[in-house]
C-alpha cells in the first residue's frame, strides 16, 4: 500500500475499532492525518492527529476505505450513504446483503477478527461481494494482515461458523486457563504460581504448533500414547464431555452469529 489511503473507522474507539487503528498505524498503510475515526458520545483522547467526528457520513466522505466497528445492535441507526467507497464491516453476524443495502454501497466486505488484533495476533476470515475488486482485496489483506493473519473464505456460512470458532477463539484458550488456575488455587498453590505456570503453559503451547508445525491433534496422540499422567488428565476430561462441551460451545456461537444478523 501507499500509505495515502484514507481510513475512516466508524467506531474507532472501541475496543476493536481501537485495535484495528493501532494495527494499521503499526503497519504504516496510512497516516493518522489520513485517518477518520467516529464516536457516539465524546471524542476520545487516542490517536493523535486523527481526525475525530461525531458525524458519520462525514466520516465516509472524508474515506475511501469504511471499516464499520459498531456493536450489531446499534448498526440499524447507521444512515450513512458509502456509494462507491470499499465498506469493509467487522460486525458479527450482519450480512453482505444487509450492508449493501444499508449503505447503498457494491463493494462490501464482512471480515471477523478476534479480540488478539490488539496485540497484532488476530486471525481473520472474511468474505467479500461480488463487486469487489482485486485491488480492494489486497486493500483488505493488507488492513487485516496488519493486524495478524487472514483468509479469504468463500461463503458466508463459513463466515457465520468462523464467527464462533475464530472470532470468539481467543475467549476459549483463556476459560481453560481460569478453570485450570481456579484449581490449582483450589488445592493450594499461590495465585501468582498458578497464573504465571498455567500463561507459560498457553504461550508454550502455540508456539508448539506455530514453529515446530505440530498438529494439536498429534500432541494430544503423543501424550496419550506416553500412557502416564497426561494421558490420565485427559481421558478423564474426555469422559467427562470435554469434546462434546466444545462441540456445544461452537454451535451456541454459530446459532447466536446467525440471530444477530436477523434481528438487527
Ligand atoms: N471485541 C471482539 O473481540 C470482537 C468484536 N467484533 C465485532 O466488532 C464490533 C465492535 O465490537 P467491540 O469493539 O467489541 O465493541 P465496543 O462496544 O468496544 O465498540 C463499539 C464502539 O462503537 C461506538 N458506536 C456505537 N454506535 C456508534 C455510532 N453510531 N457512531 C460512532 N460510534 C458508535 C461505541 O461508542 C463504541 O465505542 C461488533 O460488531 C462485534 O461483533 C468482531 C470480532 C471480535
Ligand atoms: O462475542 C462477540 O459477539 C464478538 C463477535 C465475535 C467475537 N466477539
Amino acid at each position: 500500500m501507499n500509505g495515502a489511503l484514507r481510513i475512516g473507522v466508524i467506531g474507532g474507539g472501541g475496543w476493536l475499532g481501537g485495535a484495528i487503528v493501532r494495527s494499521i498505524l503499526n503497519a504504516k498503510l496510512t497516516s493518522p492525518q489520513q485517518l477518520t475515526l467516529s464516536y457516539r458520545r465524546d471524542p476520545p483522547a487516542r490517536f493523535p492527529g486523527a481526525v475525530w467526528t461525531g458525524d458519520n457520513q462525514e466520516l465516509v466522505d472524508r474515506s475511501d476505505v469504511v471499516i464499520v466497528s459498531v456493536r450489531p445492535a446499534d448498526w440499524p441507526a447507521l444512515a450513512v450513504v458509502a456509494g462507491d467507497r470499499l465498506v469493509i464491516s467487522v460486525m458479527a453476524g450482519i450480512r453482505l446483503g444487509q450492508l449493501s443495502e444499508q449503505f447503498k454501497a457494491n463493494r462490501v466486505v464482512r471480515a471477523l477478527p478476534n479480540a488478539a488484533a490488539e496485540v497484532g495476533k488476530s486471525y481473520t476470515p472474511w468474505v467479500a461481494s461480488v463487486g469487489v475488486s482485486g485491488h480492494d482485496r489486497s486493500i483488505v489483506r493488507s488492513i487485516f494482515d496488519a493486524c495478524g493473519t487472514e483468509d479469504e473464505v468463500v461463503n458466508e456460512a463459513d463466515l457465520d461458523y468462523l464467527t464462533g470458532l475464530t472470532g470468539s477463539g481467543p475467549a476459549f484458550p483463556a476459560l481453560l486457563a481460569a478453570a485450570m488456575i481456579e484449581d490449582a488455587v483450589a488445592h493450594g498453590i499461590s495465585p501468582d504460581v498458578a497464573r504465571r505456570g498455567v500463561t507459560a503453559i498457553v504461550i508454550g503451547a502455540g508456539h508448539l504448533f506455530e514453529q515446530i508445525g505440530e498438529e494439536p491433534a498429534e500432541t494430544v496422540g503423543r501424550f496419550v500414547d506416553y500412557r502416564g499422567t497426561t494421558a490420565a488428565a485427559i481421558e478423564a476430561m474426555r469422559t467427562g464431555g470435554f469434546d462434546a462441551a466444545v462441540s456445544a460451545g461452537l454451535a451456541a456461537a454459530l446459532k447466536k452469529s446467525v440471530v444477530l444478523g436477523h434481528s438487527s
